[in-house]
């Protein structure tokens, strides 16, 4: 075996690549040997190559597609014509075909060099391995190893966003972060499409009510998504999609010539028709966003209509209208904007890209509705606008059945945010332990994962090294407002930064507390309030201990049962949302740190205050999660040995609440970074973090993988 992979020898910027399967064997064998630089250079040629030929195949496509029928040469229009008759069309079509087909074949030749056709096909399950982002879970290590931890960082979160579940990537991302040396900007993703970006932000301001900020951004996001379509479907003709779906092989591959073609060009349909659904599902998740391109349309005009450009949302109401023309909401804004325009404008009309695309759309479906009619060919519409009118009769009452019988069958009824906040969910790679129902009661939910226990250990030293500070400053062991037998500490994310300035408590530790908090905050809003953005109103760190020697025959509770936005009254049931209650507070949550304490936990009841209906035991990583009203009572039995510590924090929706404190801290924390990235050097910090371990059950698959693709090779 040659020292020097081969692929190596002849990488050179700019020229064509060679084919990425040959790149990315030799990029893992040369990361199994541990030649780190070799590796990197390799998997980032077998990146660039897969992207030269994407490139290369949409190019040609568009270019060859251009070419007007005049370009039929001599030879093929010489041919003796018969001009009208029956079969007319068909010379002419497959002359065309020969025409194209030579084009394509000479433009990818020109671009890759002689036989690129060939190298345009690239197998199937290589594209997924590329799908599925693996080269960057190689390069981070590989990076790693070579000291570049900016890089490697990057292509650790570039991995993490499509494998969200990958829990030893999970432990890595935290340890990267911990590492002072790496800029935060380089948590980035070097792959997702940036309209996914456009239009978070987007949405994100509307919600803020900051409209006319919000609108480049939607804007930016549609003509990102629209983009996104045409490229996806550009790949659609794409040599690798030539493999048909399991149920149409035998059709396929032994009908004849117009079988075949007719075989071939519904798959083509298909692909393309799926490209919506493709744009609208975010990298590393499972459904696409519904409604993807007509709700963006809806944000559009309500955002046009809130900056008072009423012709701009007149355009947008008019393109939702032709997805949804019985849109009753639609409908209704239409006619204010008349009426606010006054006089008809006889220029206004929908958008043009979104007349084009759904003619577009709509002429692809009617193809593959009557495929699937007279040819038992599949199509799964991905959109739920497909007019009625367009499926035939005799496949609608089959299709309302198919639905009906998905929608019972497999999934119990589920609140309308399910889509994305399992998305959420798996993103934060946390599990939903207990919901409503079996907590016996409503809007609470107990959730697990949150937390690393290297997590709830650096939380936990960071509560424990504040109050030894607080002990030294003079005031110790403050006992408990709500227990005589009970020590309380309390820390807030403003304290846990200032003390972390002073060098008081570890700065990874005030740090993990704000991001932490902003954990908790993303899944509480995805949960129970998907529609209406959440803001931190208060964070604290609270750790309850037991007074040694102070539990014989204790009678009370470490927390009275209350609620937590109004004074329960629990001869009544009542619960008055007025001071001294905190009423502002939406949604409570309880992040628990550690379960080696006697007593403490959790329990509900019912308005009484007596009757318990839910408990629940605290352990590192658990998040009970709950809206703060008179419909959640709970308390906390007495903690009798040991010390208890929890992350409580308080939502609102009312963004004058919003915590202060939270941002003033992250900016102590973060001026403290600038002014040690000054001084600090990139070992040190190296030496006070663990390297992440090797994904060594990948490495060893990627030896496999590199040995299959090996004997492949050899086999060539
Ligand atoms: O720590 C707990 O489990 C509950 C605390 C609580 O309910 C509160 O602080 O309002
Ligand atoms: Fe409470």
């Amino acid at each position: 075996e040659p020292s020097e992979p081969p692929g190596l020898a002849s990488l050179s910027p700019g020229a064509p690549p060679q084919a990425p399967d040959l790149l990315y064997a030799d990029g893992l064998r040369a990361y199994s040997a541990g030649a780190w630089a070799p590796a990197v250079a390799l998997l980032r040629e077998a990146l660039r190559s897969l992207e030269v030929l994407g490139r290369t195949r949409r190019d040609c496509g568009a270019s060859c597609a251009a070419e007007p029928d005049a370009a039929l040469p001599a030879q093929l229009l010489g041919a003796p014509q018969s001009a009208s008759g029956p079969r007319a069309w068909e010379p002419l079509l497959l002359r065309a075909t020969l025409r194209r087909a030579e084009c394509l074949t000479q433009c990818a030749a020109r671009r890759l060099g002689p036989g690129g056709a060939a190298r345009l096909r690239v197998g199937s399950a290589l594209r997924d391995v590329f799908r599925r982002r693996e080269p960057y879970n190689y390069l981070q290590r590989a990076y790693y190893q070579l000291k570049k931890l900016d890089l490697a960082a990057s292509a650790a979160h570039t991995f993490f966003v499509a494998n969200p579940t990958h829990l030893q990537m999970r432990e890595d991302m935290a340890k990267y972060r911990r590492m002072s040396g790496i800029r935060p900007q380089s948590f980035q993703d070097l792959v997702t499409p940036p309209y996914w970006a456009a239009y978070d932000s987007g949405l994100e301001l509307l919600g803020q009510q900051e409209a006319a900020l919000a609108l480049p951004r939607l804007e930016e996001a549609l003509q990102g998504s629209l983009a996104h379509v045409e490229s996806c479907r550009a790949g659609c003709e794409g040599p690798e999609e030539q493999q048909p779906a399991e149920e149409e092989e035998e059709e396929g591959s032994q009908g004849g010539l117009y079988e075949a073609i007719a075989g071939h060009w519904i798959r083509v349909l298909q692909c393309r028709q799926h490209c919506v659904a493709d744009t609208a599902t975010r990298p590393g998740r499972s459904f696409p966003v519904p409604d993807f391109i007509p709700s963006q349309l809806r944000r559009l005009q309500e955002a046009y209509a809130q900056v008072g450009n009423v012709s701009k949302a007149m355009e947008n109401v008019l393109s939702v209208l032709l997805f949804y023309p019985e849109d009753e909401a639609a409908k209704k804004a239409l006619s204010q904007y008349q009426t606010e325009l006054g006089e008809p404008r006889p220029g206004l009309g929908p958008r043009e890209d979104i007349q084009r695309f759904i003619l577009r759309s709509l002429g692809e479906k009617r193809q593959l509705y009557y495929a699937m009619e007279h040819l038992g060919t599949g199509f799964k519409d991905p959109d739920s606008w497909t007019p009625a009118a367009l499926i035939p009769e005799a496949l609608r009452e089959k299709l309302r059945e198919d639905q009906e019988k998905r929608s019972w069958d497999q999934e119990p009824p589920q609140p309308k945010s399910l889509p994305y906040w399992k998305d959420v969910l798996l993103l934060e790679g946390v599990t939903l332990t207990q919901d409503a129902q079996q907590l016996n009661g409503s809007d609470r939910a107990v959730l697990d994962g949150l937390l690393t226990p290297a997590e709830c250990g650096v939380l936990l030293q960071l509560a424990k090294d504040a109050a030894e500070a607080g002990a030294r400053s003079g005031y110790r062991g403050r006992r408990s407002p709500h227990s005589p037998h009970e020590r309380f500490e309390g820390l807030t994310v403003l304290k846990a930064a200032q003390l972390a300035r002073a060098g008081t408590v570890s700065k990874p530790g005030a740090k993990l507390l704000l991001e932490v908090s902003e954990r908790v905050r993303t899944l509480t809003q995805a949960y129970f309030s998907p529609e209406r953005p959440l803001h931190l109103s208060f964070t604290h760190l609270v750790c309850r201990s037991a007074i040694e020697g102070e539990q014989e025959q204790r009678m009370d509770l470490s927390h009275p049962v209350h609620a937590d936005n109004c004074v329960l009254d629990p001869d009544t049931g009542d619960c008055w949302r007025e001071p001294p209650a905190y009423t502002y507070r939406d949604y409570s949550g309880l992040l628990y740190l550690n379960d080696d304490f006697k007593g403490g936990d959790l329990f509900f009841t019912q308005p009484n205050a007596l009757t318990v209906t839910a408990q629940v035991r605290p352990r590192c990583g658990r998040l009970v999660a709950f809206s703060s009203g008179g419909e959640n009572p709970h308390g906390v039995w007495a903690v009798t040995r040991g010390r208890r510590c929890a992350l409580a924090l308080w939502h609102t929706w009312a963004p004058e609440h919003r915590e202060l404190e939270w941002t003033e801290a992250k900016e102590l924390l973060q001026e403290e970074e600038e002014e040690e990235e000054e001084e600090e050097e990139e070992g040190e910090t190296l030496s006070r973090d663990p390297s992440p371990e090797p994904p060594s059950h990948k490495l060893q698959r990627a030896q496999d993988k590199a040995g299959k693709l090996l004997r492949v090779r050899e086999e060539l």
